[in-house]
């Protein structure tokens, strides 16, 4: 069925205590490139949300104790399972959330990664001694697994962000309870199914997929048997995850919406900078939460370089993501095009100017949720197109004077997530790179993410940090001991 080479991995219930549960009620996925059913799943909520808690809460004592070299194994042999299996899971991206397949077969490496890096960061859970204030006394710092984890994830996409977040978790000892988006449920379902297969306990990994998010979500954030709730998605669900975090004092992670600045100065190499540019902005055709949504370019290239983007631009192929010449695939649905639409109707109304388009094929405008690759030029950073995330392949083309104009309109944002900007000139990458209010800064490159890395935002892009050295630290509890008595 839909071309895989293992049909299992195509799940349609939840994933609970070590075993598929269905519903008789079922929700439809579709693939937004040209609405064909691809799957009816079970439709749970908040009663299977408990039962996979208290599974997760039953599993951890015995999860956490195993040692860290154990649990590590069994993440290995995950990512193993995971990288054997990469064309169906690749396959099964595209046709639920519509990128194209190269891009899908790089999401699931880039999620396996996560897994090989957190495996080999199990057994580097280290604590520390403190020298004690008296000779009575030693002060020791363990670090410890919080609990149950409660996690809720984009469709965006649909493998990394999940296992980007379970990965932390299971390497610190902590248990899952995983919520993927009702738009793109195939991937995660696959991901459990693997989990199953290489012998990860009952209830340590467990997927509850439903449409009725909210209450699904209500169990997740204010569960008593849930320690720490974790969160990607748009800035406004967040916060409202976060508020019913707040009522429990759950520890929270949030990675958030995003608007990244692409700086191109005057000394910038500027075919490099197209090459970032393109690569920063049209990945999963513009719905990625750190995709450049505002370029900013100087006064004295402007014109050369919107000449050499809208050149770039016009070679995009739309299409089916399953097509392999594609480059942009369709935005995952109805609602997504008519905001983008909405966004640059605005921004044209306001004194943008459209400087290129790549045009869609009478199909295409027929069926699936296609939007031309798009570049606008005269926009300012306060047209609507500037003041909100994109979330869909345009680009928006704002002029600057200098360096402290530059970092002044970027930083003129309540989001901060990704910056990118490309200069040659050494003292400017250090004095914008350190001036710019984003967690991530990209310097001369369009491509920032990997699991060595520390991804997340400030401002209203969240807190926390995923992957790195830094990444576990989300989900372990620091413990001080005192021992006295010592000097007897
Ligand atoms: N910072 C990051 O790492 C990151 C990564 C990917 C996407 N994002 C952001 O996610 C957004 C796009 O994804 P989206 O449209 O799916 O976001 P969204 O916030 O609408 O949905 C995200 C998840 O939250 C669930 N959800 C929605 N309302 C809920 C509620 N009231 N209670 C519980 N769960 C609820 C959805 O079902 C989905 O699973 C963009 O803003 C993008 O920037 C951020
Ligand atoms: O959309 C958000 C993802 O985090 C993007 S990335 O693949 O991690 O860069």
């Amino acid at each position: 069925m839909h071309g895989l080479s293992d049909n299992a991995l195509l799940q349609k219930g939840s994933f609970i205590n070590g075993r598929w549960e269905v519903s008789a009620d079922t929700f439809e996925v579709r693939n937004p490139a040209n609405g064909q059913l691809l799957a009816e799943i079970s439709n749970h909520g908040a009663e299977a949300a408990t039962a996979a808690v208290e599974a997760a809460y039953q599993a951890q004592k015995a999860w956490a104790a195993l040692p860290a070299a154990k649990r590590a194994e069994t993440l290995m042999a995950w990512h193993d399972e995971m990288l054997a299996h990469q064309e169906d899971l690749a396959r099964l991206l595209t046709l639920e959330q519509g990128k194209p397949l190269a891009e899908a077969r790089g999401e699931i490496a880039y999620g396996a990664s996560y897994i090989k890096w957190f495996s080999e960061e199990a057994v580097r859970i280290y604590g520390d001694t403190i020298p004690a204030p008296s000779g009575d006394k030693r002060l020791l710092v363990i670090k410890q697994p919080v609990g149950v984890v409660g996690s809720i994830t984009p469709w965006n996409f649909p493998n990394a962000m999940m296992v980007r977040k379970a990965a932390p978790a299971l390497a610190a000892g902590c248990t899952f309870v995983a919520k993927p988006a009702s738009e793109t449920p195939l991937s995660a379902l696959a991901v459990a199914e693997l989990a199953r297969r290489v012998g990860l306990p009952d209830g340590v990994f467990n997927v509850v997929v439903g449409t009725d998010s909210a209450a699904i979500g209500k169990v997740l954030t204010q569960h008593p048997k849930i320690s720490k709730f974790s969160f990607t998605g748009s800035t406004a669900t967040g916060s409202k995850l976060l508020a019913q975090c707040a009522e429990g004092i759950k520890r929270t992670s949030m990675e958030l919406g995003g608007n990244a600045p692409f700086i191109v100065f005057d000394d910038a190499d500027l075919d490099a900078a197209i090459e970032g540019l393109m690569a920063a902005k049209f990945r999963n055709a513009g719905q990625t939460c750190v995709c450049s949504n505002r370029v900013f370019v100087q006064q004295g290239v402007y014109d050369a370089f919107a000449e050499k983007l809208a050149k770039a631009v016009a070679e995009l192929t739309v299409g089916d993501g399953l097509v392999e010449e594609t480059k942009i695939g369709p935005l995952i649905n109805e609602a997504a095009v008519e905001k983008v639409s909405d966004l640059v109707s605005q921004s044209l109304s306001q004194g943008a100017s459209r400087l290129g388009s790549v045009s869609l094929s009478a199909e295409q405008q027929a069926r699936g949720f296609y939007y031309p690759p798009t570049v606008l030029t005269g926009v300012s950073n306060a047209m609507a197109l500037a003041r909100n995330e994109i979330f869909g392949p345009v680009v928006p083309l704002i002029p600057f004077e200098d360096e402290a104009d530059a970092i002044a309109q970027a930083n003129d944002s309540e989001f901060g997530l990704a910056a990118y900007f490309y200069s040659r000139d050494i003292g400017r990458v250090f004095r914008v790179s350190e001036a710019l209010e984003y967690g991530m800064v990209a310097v001369n490159e369009g491509i920032l993410s990997n699991a060595a890395a520390p991804f997340g935002g400030v401002k209203a892009s969240g807190h926390g940090r995923e992957g790195s050295k830094y990444g576990l630290d989300d989900y372990l509890d620091i413990k001080y001991l005192c021992l006295g008595g010592m000097d007897k």
